[in-house]
């Protein structure tokens, strides 16, 4: 996907990546690419059968097979503890030095009309989409800028935290109250901590007797739809109207929407989108978000609020339609007959 000439941004060869909810979907797809890629991979979530299956697959698939190195963590990332504990073990297990990318992938989500999902599973959500990604950046960020002495500076190399939003940050979709704003939390955090982390990554070109090792990139992608077992459970408590006001997303396969996101990384990417019409929703809601190219993202931009200036109303004239010819769902989201 690379054009001619133009650099690597993302080359994880040799490089250490840790990936949470890398044994299921997406975030087991991008754990199986990046070892065919000539990485050493750590994959972390709870249950352990499924992980070390994918510690199997990703040997299987891996470049060197008797150079690279693969491990799983089981943790419960809804633990601020627990998400330290990973960074520290991953850190020991790599002869004592921090993994170079973490990609956040953990969390599903739990559809449901506002009213009808109790006010603890909303709280879930939070806990399981926002707070399993803050956790394990706030556990990775602190290993990563803590000043060192500038012989353990890394000459060349750059960390990438990522974080796994949803275009459902972008645009509101009636049913995913419960996950939405989890996801629109994310994007705000990755909005102010690529900001933020510039502070640590001047430091690091002028001030190397007291700045971290090496510089950081954050990045977030949004994908649509995904074919994962996480995406058939959540179809069952998905009441019918979400399901037809989706009906426009054509799901993706795990595999296909990890090798998209990775070649956008591997272009320099910040905020990846993984097919035309999450691009579209994209670019309805850039606001403040620093732009993957300025020309590019704004003519994205511009045909986007056209489009939206008829998919916003239609939007709610579709689910106002919907409660006139159906009356009130019942508690699962199917209309009353
Ligand atoms: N599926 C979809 O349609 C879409 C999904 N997304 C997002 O993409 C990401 C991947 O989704 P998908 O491929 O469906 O994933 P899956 O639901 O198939 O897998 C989820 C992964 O996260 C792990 N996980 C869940 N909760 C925790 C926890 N508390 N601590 C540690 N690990 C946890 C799971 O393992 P275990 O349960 O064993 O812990 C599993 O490895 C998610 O962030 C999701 O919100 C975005 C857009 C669409
Ligand atoms: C011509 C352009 C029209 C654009 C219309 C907008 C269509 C909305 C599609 C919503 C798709 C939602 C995908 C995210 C799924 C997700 O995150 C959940 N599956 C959670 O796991």
């Amino acid at each position: 996907m690379l054009g001619l000439g133009s650099r690597n941004e993302f080359n994880v060869e040799w490089q250490t990546v840790v990936i949470t909810g890398g044994s299921d979907g997406m975030g087991k797809a991008v754990a199986l690419q990046l070892s065919a890629k000539g990485a050493n991979v750590v994959v972390v979530a709870r249950t352990v059968s499924k992980l070390v299956t994918a510690v199997e697959e990703m040997k299987a698939k891996a470049a060197n097979k008797f150079k690279q190195r693969f491990h799983y963590i089981s943790a419960d990332l809804t633990d601020p503890v627990e998400c330290e504990r990973v960074i520290a073990e991953v850190t020991t297990w790599n002869s004592g030095a921090v993994p170079d990318v973490v990609w956040c992938c953990a969390g599903f989500s739990r559809p449901g009309f506002f009213i009808d999902v109790p006010i603890q599973e909303h709280r879930q959500q939070m806990d399981t989409v926002y707070w399993t990604a803050a956790n394990t950046a706030h556990a990775t960020l602190r290993s990563w800028l803590e000043p060192v002495h500038p012989s353990a500076q890394m000459k060349t190399s750059r960390r990438h935290l990522i974080f796994t939003c949803s275009t459902l940050a972008f645009v509101p979709i009636a049913g995913y109250s419960p996950y939405s704003p989890a996801k629109a939390a994310i994007r705000s955090l990755s909005d102010t901590l690529n900001q933020e982390i510039e502070m640590y990554n001047g430091a690091y070109q002028r001030h190397r007797g007291a700045a971290p090792a090496a510089d950081v990139k954050i990045h977030t992608v949004f994908p649509m739809g995904i074919l994962s077992p996480g995406f058939d459970n959540e179809e069952k408590t998905k009441p019918e109207l979400t399901k037809k006001l989706e009906e426009a997303d054509k799901p993706q396969t795990p595999s296909e929407v990890a090798k998209v996101s990775i070649s956008a990384l591997e272009r320099g990417e910040y905020l990846i989108t993984t097919n035309f019409i999450g691009s579209l929703m994209k670019g309805t809601a850039l606001g403040a978000s620093p732009r993957n190219g300025i020309v590019g993202d704004t003519l994205l931009s511009c045909l986007s609020h056209l489009v939206f200036l008829q998919v916003i109303p239609e939007l709610r004239s579709k689910t106002f339609t919907w409660g006139k010819k159906n009356g009130l769902p019942s508690a699962n989201g199917t209309p009353a007959s």
